[in-house]
């Protein structure tokens, strides 16, 4: 497989201030990482991180095999690192529909496309973005950001708040497009169990640095362990 991100020994965080201390791994295509542990420990800043939105004091970040510590955040994204932030950004003015279209970059992800994989979304086509529940938003930032046909995903808690019914809804979607699409995604993700039951791959950050690296399998087998890692003290 090739390599499509790499993270080496980085160093991050707000102005003066570090957030991330010396963390490297690196994922091929079609990889899939949960990323785990308490809060603030620095989950959404490594996404914003690989996006550009911290300041990176020591380490390199690399893209498909280019140096991207220095490019800008929305060159990232044209690159091909589609970002779904926590607070998935609906525009009341648009519809379902025109929040995909005014996105959309040549790929195999069109509007066709998102509908077969998100069906609630064509029954909500012409909904404007203030007339969806919290899980149907979460499906078009999903597939807002499946529009700009990313190489990898970078998934910021998307359970956040979610009923379970939903939940398990937007689960079937995620796994399908882990496990059949072949897409590489980082999911960071206080249902841990879950993250765990999607991806291949669990790193486990504490205060800023990697302090646990495993297949996903293992760490879901050690419950033990896991509720050590990730579970309030
Ligand atoms: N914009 C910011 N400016 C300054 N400090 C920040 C900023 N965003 C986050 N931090 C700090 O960085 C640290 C890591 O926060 P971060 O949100 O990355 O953690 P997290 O693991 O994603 O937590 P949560 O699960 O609560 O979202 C925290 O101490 C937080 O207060």
């Amino acid at each position: 497989m090739t390599e499509l991100l790499a993270v080496e020994r980085v160093t991050a965080g707000y102005g003066e201030s570090v957030v991330l201390e010396d963390v490297s791994f690196a994922l091929d295509e079609g990889d899939s990482l949960a990323l785990l542990g308490r809060n603030g420990v620095g989950k959404t800043s490594l996404l914003t991180t690989l996006m550009g939105l911290t300041r990176l004091h020591k380490g390199a970040i690399r893209w498909a095999g280019k140096d991207i510590a220095r490019v800008a955040p929305y060159k990232r994204a044209r690159a091909g690192l589609g970002w779904v932030p926590q607070e998935r950004h609906m525009y009341p003015s648009l519809t379902v529909e025109e929040h995909l279209t005014v996105v959309a970059r040549p790929g195999r992800w069109d509007v066709k496309k998102i509908y077969e994989v998100f069906p609630r979304l064509q029954e909500r086509r012409t909904n404007m973005g203030n007339q969806l529940s919290g899980g149907e938003q979460q499906m078009v930032a999903i597939a807002r950001a499946l529009m700009t046909n990313p190489r990898m995903l970078l998934l910021d808690e998307p359970m956040e708040g979610l009923a379970p019914i939903i939940v398990q809804e937007l689960l079937g979607v995620i796994r399908k497009l882990v496990q059949d699409e072949g897409l590489s995604v980082i999911v960071v993700e206080q249902h841990a169990r879950l993250a765990l039951s999607l991806t291949q791959r669990a790193i486990v950050l504490d205060r800023g640095c990697i302090v646990h690296d495993s297949d996903s399998r293992e760490l879901l087998d050690d419950g033990a362990k896991l509720d050590r890692l990730v579970s309030v003290a």
